[in-house]
């Protein structure tokens, strides 16, 4: 219940839908149980070749008898009463007053039978076949007409909860995907995109599986249940009760399987995401595991995620396949409750047994063929409840996961009250910042930060390189300033504004990254280039991708800047893709410009020509560069170099000066001098 408390809101939208689609349920209910209530008259007239007249002939005399008799008691009674000497004892007294309450409920339900019956036969005597064949004929054309009308009704049912699912599921997944993109960068990387996805299509797939079947059986089969025990109730309330006895037995039970189910279907998720990052992996690993030849540690890994996978499922499968036999022997026993001394009272023609008062009069036949009838009609439904039951426990435990995502917050604090930041024109600011990524495995233990203590100043208009070794924080720093993540201690200002006091869009307008891994959409070169800039004008447009010898690659394709990149731009090479983004990055004109090892997919040649286009192009902005490759052409256009080593700034300065005063800046431009000597 508390999982579909979470989904009101969303339901709350399609009311219109639910509302017609249980009154449809209704309806369909009181049509089966009208159906099987046609079996009485239908009984009568076979066993007993009595028409419709005479049996509602034969029912208002009973009803006539019957309320002379509880008049003539209630009278009697009443007399007694009257007579009743004074010293007499209460508990006589008692007995007398309890004995006038019952016949004058007797007396007051057969009145209503009697009324119901009078009023019944003026209304039908005109139309209704005196002769037992001909009200068979029409029984049976009463029959079909009440199916026709439920098939109708189911119809129109299962139709208006397929429109508020599916609305729902929109709803949910459009929710969902507004939140994410909400997320910040390091919430995204820990719950990991396999995760995701499997949030949005098993998990959502379950969701809506769960809410089809409340919409539908949950709704239509309980009030199956509930109209054919009020025709079961007012056969017969006694055999009725005693049926019932099974009914905590059956709660009891299914309490506690359904809790079973729902821990059972969570793991089960939890081991078909496992799935999903294995498929996602591989797909995405693929040069790399058929290079190695990995296919087969692959294939064995993905198989002993299946088989966990598959125990799972056949654990809820077993359980599933329970729920069906165990409702078939509870609604058996509890029909057998009522059957067995039903039956004993026919054959004897009694209305009690030990004494125990359980029909009004004799039972007859037709009476007791009714509530078996019934009570088979009520077996259906129950199995089919107990059949969905397991699946919406699943659906909940999915309900459960498809919330988690949506109540997971944002690492990123936003001030309600934001400060505007104009065009960067003066500083940043890096002032004595801590930070350690956080890793989900492992959050206990301690890492050390990947920066630790870092102070650095950069002017306006400066055009930095960042160097150091693999892992000594480069990548991190940067990233601080578009605020993929928030430092854990220290502050960075740009213009002597702290960027947590800022609006983040207002903060990452001014900023385009260009990071190693350029990821490109699957659409034209010149879409590609475009993309987040849309209005750009197109000689700048064309300016640039001369510039950057976009235009010149592109020209060797049929289709030039219109050709499609495909997934991920697969269809270029790693350097045409760097050089993509970085005009898409200058097409936004950032007022910060951060190329993070943006060039390392370039060969020598070109990277010394797109160096020198950025020498063009890095007016009125920063320009921010990490790097491993300090070419000459590089040092040209860069007026200081940042070297960083074990999440510390170990120094910064001119090149010149730092070959002479930093050892470790020393060894690296040396290693790396050799590196593209041997290239
Ligand atoms: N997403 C992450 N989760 C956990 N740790 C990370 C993450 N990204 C980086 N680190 C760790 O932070 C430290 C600094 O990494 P960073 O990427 O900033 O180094 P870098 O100087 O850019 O390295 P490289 O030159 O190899 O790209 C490393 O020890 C790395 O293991």
């Amino acid at each position: 219940m508390e999982s579909l408390n979470q989904l009101a809101p969303y339901l709350w939208r399609v009311r219109g839908y639910l509302i017609g689609s249980s009154i449809a349920a209704l309806l369909v209910a009181i049509f089966w149980s009208a159906g099987l209530m046609l079996s009485y008259p239908l009984v009568k007239v076979l066993l007993q070749g009595q028409s419709l007249q005479a049996y509602l002939t034969e029912e208002t005399q009973k009803a006539e008898t019957e309320t002379a008799q509880h008049q003539a008691e209630a009278a009697r009674v009443q007399h007694q009463l009257d007579q009743l000497d004074p010293n007499v004892s209460s508990s006589e007294k008692i007995s007398l007053l309890k004995s006038l309450d019952r016949a004058q409920r007797q007396l007051a339900s057969s009145g209503w039978r009697l009324m119901f019956c009078t009023w019944l036969s003026k209304q039908l005597s005109s139309w209704l076949p005196e002769q037992a064949f001909p009200t068979l004929v029409l029984l049976l054309a009463l029959l079909a007409i009440v199916t026709l009308a439920k098939g109708l009704t189911v119809y129109l049912q299962e139709n208006l909860v397929g429109i508020a699912v599916e609305s729902t599921m929109v709803m949910l997944r459009q929710r969902m995907f507004q939140h994410v993109l909400r997320l910040d960068h390091v919430t995204l990387s820990l719950l990991g995109t396999p995760q995701l996805m499997a949030r949005f299509t098993y998990d959502l797939q379950q969701l809506g599986t769960g809410l089809t079947l409340f919409g539908g059986r949950l709704i239509v089969e309980p009030l199956k249940i509930l109209s054919v025990l009020i025709c079961c109730f007012l056969v017969n309330w006694r055999l009725t009760t005693l049926s019932l006895i099974v009914v905590p037995l059956g709660a009891l039970l299914f309490g506690r399987y359904g809790k079973k189910i729902k821990k059972a279907s969570r793991k089960q998720m939890e081991s078909m995401s496992r799935i999903f990052t294995q498929l996602e992996e591989t797909l995405r690993s693929f040069r790399t595991i058929l290079a190695f030849g990995l296919e087969r540690q692959r294939r064995q890994s993905f198989h002993r995620e299946q088989k966990v996978a598959f125990e799972k499922t056949m654990k809820i499968l077993r359980m599933d396949a329970l729920s069906s036999p165990t409702t078939e022997i509870l609604a058996t026993l509890g029909a057998c409750m009522a059957l067995l001394p039903g039956a004993y009272m026919v054959l004897r023609q009694k209305s009690e047994i030990f004494g125990i008062q359980l029909s009004e009069g004799p039972l007859d036949i037709a009476e007791l063929a009714l509530l078996y009838t019934l009570m088979g009609g009520l077996l259906d439904p129950a199995r089919k409840l107990s059949a969905v039951y397991p699946k919406f426990k699943k659906s909940s435990a999915a309900c459960d996961r498809v919330f988690s995502l949506l109540k997971t917050h944002t690492r990123l604090q936003q001030d309600r009250q934001w400060v505007p930041l104009p065009r960067h024109t003066d500083k940043i600011e890096f002032e004595n910042i801590t930070y350690t990524h956080p890793v989900a495995e492992d959050r206990n233990q301690a890492r050390p930060p990947a920066l630790d203590r870092v102070s650095l100043r950069i002017a306006f208009g400066e055009t930095v390189a960042i160097v150091g070794g693999n892992g000594s924080g480069k990548s991190t720093l940067i990233n601080l300033l578009p605020r993929l993540y928030d430092p854990d201690f220290g502050i960075l200002r740009i213009d002597g504004i702290d960027i947590r006091h800022t609006q983040l869009a207002l903060l990452r307008k001014q900023i385009a990254v260009v990071p190693q891994e350029t990821q490109l959409f699957n659409r034209t070169i010149s879409e590609n280039l475009r993309y987040g800039s849309w209005d750009a004008p197109a000689d700048r447009v064309t300016r640039l991708a001369h510039d950057f010898a976009v235009d010149s690659f592109a020209s060797r394709f049929p289709d030039g800047l219109e050709t499609s990149v495909g997934e991920r731009g697969q269809r270029l090479s790693g350097g045409q893709r760097q050089r993509i983004a970085l005009v898409r990055a200058l097409l936004r004109d950032p007022a910060i410009l951060i190329l993070d090892e943006a060039t390392s997919a370039i060969d020598r040649e070109s990277e010394t020509q797109i160096y020198e286009a950025l020498a063009h192009h890095k007016q009125n902005r920063t320009v921010l560069i990490v790097t491993h490759s300090l070419t000459d052409t590089l040092l040209k256009i860069v007026d200081r170099v940042v070297v960083m080593d074990h999440g510390q700034i170990i120094a910064h300065g001119e090149h010149t000066q730092l070959l002479k005063t930093c050892p470790i800046y020393r060894n690296l431009f040396a290693a790396q001098r050799e590196q593209a000597h041997a290239a």
